[in-house]
């Protein structure tokens, strides 16, 4: 991990600049894919699951026994741990719930909004490197309280051909029984575009590796929605002296184990502190099995030491983290000045993995950036709000003017008349 003293703007932004491959050259890779699916449907499916996933699939769709064995092979203990998740993930997010608004605006003008949920929606469970099945409360929990009417579910298969046990559990926990077994961009032009499998929805979410996210923002050009670019995992631990080192590298290796290209970002106010967290670092990673990968993901990261909290302050807000961790003494002024991250966590004993899995919030969240102008998954992201307005004669007759003039002045004689013809009408009556 490099480690920069007290950097001047310049130098933090280029040392921080995510490790994402070039847009570019990653639409080169998934434009074909994302064509081949539109043209040849299932089929292209086969066939890029052989090419990627290496392994050969009959029927895509999983089966009603598949599911059945599955739930047998998941142990109990991971049962029950599923279950506190998916209680703490309901309440979360039933609490997001608005209420129908309706309020007369001025005498006989009302005012209304609904929610409504989003008809089709596609989820996209990431399973290349580890089969993510909290992902699958994530999304299919607040699809489910939206009142979504026809969900499917696409992960990439194992190396046997399966989707991992726990992700059909989950799936089958939240009630979702369309499942693809299909991964990366081939997937998302599924669910975009419809094959024999797979029907064509209004919206897809879920996070994925660089090819998922480019094929999400490659199918809004074609109609469909998306509810964010959520890419590689990264994450923020901002430390003073109040910080426990061991706990803090814990955290930033927790998020280096996603993925090669995942980046972690430790800003803490000393360099005392510093040498002690990349120390545990050190002695930690020894430890876990996916070192390879984090020690990767660790090459792409960088500690920074800011003496002083505005600046610190300002780092954080300009790189937007996904994952912000503050772990300092007046965590509640840092709190208040950070407008630019995806999901906070505050305090020595607010681990990220809490968020990851089951204090409640929501793990699919806006990487690369884009914490600055895109929200995690929320119920909001199945909802819909549509507004109705009723108006009554009379108050017609105390709002038309208004229109009229407003109207006119846009030169837009139509629009006036709409108005005008109902007034006359309502004089004669
Ligand atoms: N932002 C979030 O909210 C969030 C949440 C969870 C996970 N994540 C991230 O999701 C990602 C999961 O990635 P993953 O790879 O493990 O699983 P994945 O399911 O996203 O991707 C696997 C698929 O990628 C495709 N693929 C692999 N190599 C390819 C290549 N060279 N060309 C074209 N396609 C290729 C294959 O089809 C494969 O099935 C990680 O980066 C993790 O950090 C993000
Ligand atoms: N940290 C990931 C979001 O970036 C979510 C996740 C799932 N499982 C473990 N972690
Ligand atoms: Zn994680």
């Amino acid at each position: 991990m490099k480690v920069l003293v007290n950097p001047n703007k310049n130098t933090w932004k280029k040392e921080l600049e995510r490790p994402v491959q070039k847009m570019k050259e990653i639409e080169k890779i998934v434009k074909p894919i994302m064509r081949k699916v539109k043209r040849q449907g299932d089929k292209a499916l086969k066939k890029f699951a052989l090419e990627y996933d290496h392994v050969e699939i009959d029927h895509l769709l999983v089966s009603r026994d598949e599911i059945r064995m599955a739930c047998q092979e998941v142990s109990q203990e991971l049962k029950d741990a599923l279950l506190q998740a998916k209680e703490n993930i309901e309440k979360f997010h039933q609490l997001q719930e608005t209420p129908f608004l309706i309020t007369e605006i001025m005498e006989g003008v009302t005012c209304m909004r609904k929610s409504v949920p989003i008809q089709k929606v596609g989820l996209y469970v990431p399973g290349g490197t580890a089969p993510l099945f909290s992902t699958v409360l994530m999304l299919g929990i607040p699809a489910n309280i939206a009142g979504c009417e026809e969900i499917v579910l696409c992960s990439p298969p194992n190396a046997e051909g399966k989707i991992h046990p726990a992700i059909l559990y989950a799936a089958d926990l939240v009630g979702i029984n369309r499942i693809v077994k299909s991964g990366g961009a081939q997937a998302i032009a599924a669910m975009a575009y419809g094959t024999q499998s797979v029907p064509k929805v209004d919206k897809i979410f879920g996070p994925g590796n660089q090819y998922v996210t480019a094929a999400k923002q490659l199918a809004t050009k074609k109609g469909v929605a998306i509810d964010m670019p959520a890419g590689p995992s990264e994450v923020l631990v901002y430390a003073d002296q109040s910080a426990v080192p061991e706990f803090v590298a814990a955290d930033l290796l927790s998020q280096a184990e996603h993925g090669v290209d995942s980046q972690v970002v430790l800003v803490c106010n000393n360099q005392k502190l510093c040498k002690k967290i990349l120390k545990a670092i050190e002695a930690q990673l020894e430890t876990l099995p996916r070192q390879k990968i984090a020690k990767k993901a660790l090459e792409n990261s960088v500690a920074v030491v800011m003496e002083e909290q505005e600046k610190a302050i300002h780092l954080i807000n300009e790189y937007a983290p996904e994952h912000l961790i503050i772990s300092v003494e007046n965590e509640e002024e840092v709190v208040d000045s950070i407008f630019n991250a995806g999901s906070v966590f505050i305090g020595n004993f607010t681990p990220e993995s809490a968020g990851d899995y089951a204090s409640g919030t929501n793990h699919t969240l806006p990487t690369n950036g884009y914490a600055k102008n895109y929200s995690g998954v929320s119920l909001d992201s199945f909802l819909k709000k549509i507004t109705y307005q009723k108006i009554t004669a009379e108050g017609l007759k105390k709002l038309g003017p208004a229109i009229e003039i407003m109207a006119e002045n846009e030169h837009l004689a139509a629009h006036k008349q709409a108005v005008s013809i109902r007034l006359e009408y309502i004089s004669k009556q």
